[in-house]
């Protein structure tokens, strides 16, 4: 990025939907286009649609629930038919718009390119002086015609003479209409010029130009073979789309890149303008203390305009808008709704805790995904909702409170340290601290602050926990048995990366099907990584595809307690050497010190680590031994042991 200006703030900024054409971001109003321009949205349009519409995959048929007849949902479709005029105008636009960036686009180019080394463009377009000199001398010649046709005295010098000038008209009109000729035969083939590294094009900051490049080389890397200037690599017109993708969208080259190459071309920039639109409101009614259907009238009589999220929820509602704030009303004060992104009840859906069971939410806070958990068990059985940021888990506590959720366990650990503190559970979720790039319409800063360094330990803390949760769940769980790992990142370091890993650490468990029934399916193959072929069966989410956050969900089936011994593992590198992770947790625990009893034992001891119900028995029995003694001043005796 040396010497490239500072990104416009504009294209940093998520815009409403309604803004999401260019004019938001024009840098330079000299070069003002038509209006029919300005209306047109770098490529994604239909994205911006989409998301225009705020329609979940499944939510098309969602008019004719019934149980939505009574619905005031007036003001929906006006907002839907403002937004879809706005985007209709993109789209209506847009092939017109190709034509006309593409002169915009040469004209610049060729006016600025070098003297001596006329491209194509310098004939077909000329610069400004010689346009006048031609016109000088058309007008000239036209001058001379008309005099000399009035001229009486026609000698045969004068003769010769206007017939030459004549020929000389005629010639000039002949290269005139070539060169005319070939500016069309520019403009059907669509040959796109790269401009140079030293060009000053590369250094503007006009994003009107960069964004008509953008269109040109996608253009371009669609129909390759047709419309590659000369011998020009792919690669050539990439690295100019990386660059001019941060330049226009705000991204640092690393995450850029690293996001790029997840989608085919087209659809790389519909996710990146995706990221400049938010997301839609949602809510996640609270089953423990109301239903969807009561809540939405509710929230209807105070003049909030909703809609159910998709038929893929019975507890999701879509906030369109409303007159009051929606974190404020009285209906969320006593709890029964929680302001919670749509792509966040996946993983719960996922998880699929059943009545009675005992759920470790390993990194739960602010307690969306908790809560959730609990009203699912109905309030019976446990969640342990665990965050290693203690001020973190005051907002936790504050929602567990809100709702009403009564079987919840808040606990302050670094999740790496279980099951060390409890294990045997039936189910776990890991809804792991992760990058963001999945929510960056909410925190624009993602594009810019994360390095390479930063992907590098973010993926290896996520490897750490979900060891940790896979050994923290009991096999023999007759209802469960299952983990769920989840991120609000799209990337496949912390996802397909990290699944992988545990696939290989951890062969006593194996993926099964999330039970979602939309989202893509995780890769097998990126670039030059090879996966497990059941990482099929996870799934992926995206913004300008499912218009909600971006997300991972894959879940995993516990088969056996036992962790197979290093020898048994044949597939690890030497990097990947095996060491339960009950004894990792020991050492990084406290200073390297064991503090937990499962984490004192050796690493052979523990061959069978998982849930051992008589230690936590006693774990817990001390630990209420100790409230009682220090509160309210009883002395429990020991428990004979047998
Ligand atoms: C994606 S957020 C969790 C959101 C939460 N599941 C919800 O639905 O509200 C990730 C959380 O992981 C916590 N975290 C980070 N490192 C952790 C660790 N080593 N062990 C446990 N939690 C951790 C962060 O404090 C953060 O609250």
């Amino acid at each position: 990025m040396a010497g490239r200006p500072a990104p416009k703030k504009g294209a940093n900024k998520a815009a409403p939907p309604a803004q999401t054409n260019n004019n938001k971001r024009k840098s330079n109003p000299s070069k003002e286009p038509s209006s029919k321009k300005a209306k047109v949205a770098p490529v994604a349009a239909k994205g911006g649609k989409k998301s225009a519409k705020a329609a979940a995959p499944q939510d098309d048929s969602e008019d004719d629930d019934e149980s939505w007849a009574y619905g005031a949902v007036s003001g929906s479709d006006d907002s839907e038919i403002e937004m879809d005029d706005e985007f209709v105008s993109a789209e209506e636009g847009s092939d017109i718009e190709v034509g006309a960036l593409n002169d915009d686009f040469l004209g610049d180019e060729f006016a600025e390119s070098d003297e001596e080394s006329k491209g194509p463009g310098a004939a077909m377009f000329g610069s400004d002086d010689e346009e006048e000199e031609n016109q000088g001398e058309e007008e000239e010649d036209e001058e001379d015609i008309f005099a000399s046709n009035s001229e009486d005295d026609s000698d045969e010098d004068d003769m010769e003479a206007k017939s030459r000038k004549l020929d000389a008209a005629a010639q000039a009109e002949a290269e005139e209409a070539e060169a005319e000729m070939q500016t069309n035969i520019m403009l059907e083939s669509d040959k796109y010029v790269l401009p140079g590294e030293d060009h000053e094009i590369l250094q503007s900051t006009d994003l009107q130009v960069v964004q008509a490049r953008i269109q040109e080389i996608v253009r371009v890397l669609n129909n390759f073979r047709e419309m590659r200037e000369g011998n020009r690599s792919r690669n050539d017109y990439i690295s100019q789309l990386l660059k001019d993708l941060c330049l226009y969208y705000g991204y640092n080259e690393y995450l850029m890149e690293k996001l790029f190459y997840i989608f085919p071309v087209s659809e790389a920039i519909e996710f990146f303008e995706a990221n400049e639109v938010p997301r839609p409101v949602t809510i996640r009614t609270n089953t423990l203390k109301t239903r969807r259907r009561e809540l939405a009238q509710s929230l209807i009589n105070r003049g909030v305009n909703l809609d159910p999220v998709g038929k893929w929820s019975k507890v999701g509602l879509q906030v369109f808008d409303s007159p009051v704030p929606i974190g404020a009303t009285p209906e969320y004060l006593a709890g029964h709704y929680m302001l919670q992104a749509a792509s966040s009840f996946l993983p719960v859906m996922a998880l699929a805790p059943q009545e009675h069971e005992r759920v470790l939410d390993m990194a739960s806070a602010p307690g969306g995904k908790s809560t959730y958990i609990a009203a699912l068990l109905k309030n019976t059985g446990m969640v342990f909702a665990n965050d290693a940021n203690k001020d973190r888990t005051k907002s936790l506590v504050a929602n567990i409170h809100r709702l009403g959720v009564k079987n919840a366990v808040v606990c302050n650990y670094d999740g790496r340290e279980f099951p060390g503190v409890i294990g045997g559970f039936d189910r776990v979720l890991l809804d792991a601290p992760c990058s963001g790039t999945g929510v960056i319409s909410k925190d624009a800063s993602v594009k810019t602050n994360k390095s390479e360094q930063d992907f590098q330990m973010l993926s290896q803390l996520q490897k750490q926990l979900i060891l940790a949760a896979i050994d923290s769940v009991d096999a023999g769980s007759k209802t469960g048995g299952y983990i769920v790992y989840s991120t609000c990142s799209v990337t496949v370091d912390e996802n397909e990366d990290v699944v992988n890993y545990a696939l290989k650490k951890r062969p006593n468990v194996k993926l099964v099907s999330t039970g979602l029934d939309f989202g893509k399916e995780g890769f097998t193959r990126f670039r030059e990584k090879v996966f497990h072929p059941s990482i099929s069966l996870t799934r992926r989410y995206y913004p300008h595809m499912h218009n909600m956050d971006g997300f991972y969900v894959a879940k995993f089936k516990k088969v056996s307690n036992k962790i197979p011994k290093k020898e048994d593992n044949v597939d690890l590198d030497e990097e990947e050497e095996f060491t339960p992770i009950v004894e990792e947790a020991g050492k990084r625990n406290r200073g390297g010190k064991k503090s937990s009893a499962a984490a004192a034992k050796s690493a052979e001891e523990v061959d069978q680590i998982g849930f051992n119900a008589d230690e936590d028995e006693e774990l817990i029995r001390a630990s209420q031994a100790k409230l009682l003694q220090t509160q309210k001043g009883i002395k429990l005796r020991p428990k004979k042991s047998a």
